[in-house]
């Protein structure tokens, strides 16, 4: 069924912002601090997490001064929805993982099953470290394992649904200049 554009114009003005772009943009700059001090000599791939990770890894990435080369990896389990279901490959690695250090880039770890997977296919496919950098961290108890967590958070942001910064509202406002929550949600 098609978007009603009127709608997606409505849900931004009535949404809450949780985030600035001063606030996503000071998170990304400590991000790349840390990632610098820990992965600048490890001669990573660093791929970012189709749709989401867009934004956040183009970023990054020119914050990161290092040697390190760059793919995309295409994984969904939300496809416009508001709730996530089974995970979707669309894109898997081009490059040799074995014994690599690895770098998984996505804009949320929400429930976590995303980057669960991704970290376990990096894993078979012989990299010998994986990383994970994230700017959202949602705050709840439903996590693919107890205590889940990236290597690298940028904010811990409340449980409701979110947009902005890569993340989508039914495939709109990955382009919105902030962190958004949902009315009502
Ligand atoms: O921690 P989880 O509960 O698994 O959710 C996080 C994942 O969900 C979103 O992707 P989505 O499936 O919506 O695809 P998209 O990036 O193309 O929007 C987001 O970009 C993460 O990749
Ligand atoms: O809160 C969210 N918003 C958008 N996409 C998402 N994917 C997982 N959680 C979310």
């Amino acid at each position: 069924m098609a978007v009603e554009l009127q709608h997606i114009k409505e849900v931004m003005a009535e949404a809450d912002c949780l985030f600035t772009e001063a606030d996503v943009e000071a998170a990304l700059q400590r991000m790349a601090d840390d990632i610098n001090t820990r992965l600048s000599d490890s001669n990573p791939i660093v791929y970012s997490v189709m749709n989401g990770g867009l934004i956040i890894s183009g970023k990054l990435l020119p914050k990161l001064p290092f040697p390190m080369e760059v793919g995309y990896l295409h994984a969904t389990r939300y496809r416009n929805k508001l709730s996530g279901g089974e995970l979707f490959w669309k894109a898997r690695a081009e490059h040799s993982l074995a014994g690599r250090t690895v770098l998984i880039i996505d804009d949320i770890l929400d429930e976590g099953h995303t980057l669960a997977a991704i970290v376990e296919y990096c894993r078979d496919a012989g990299a010998e470290h994986v990383y994970t950098a994230v700017l959202l961290d949602k705050q709840h108890d439903r996590k693919a394992y107890p205590g889940m967590r990236a290597d690298f958070t940028g904010m811990d942001v409340e449980d409701r649904y979110i947009f902005g910064y890569g993340l989508d509202y039914k495939g709109y406002w990955r382009n919105a200049a902030g962190i958004f929550a949902l009315k009502g949600h």
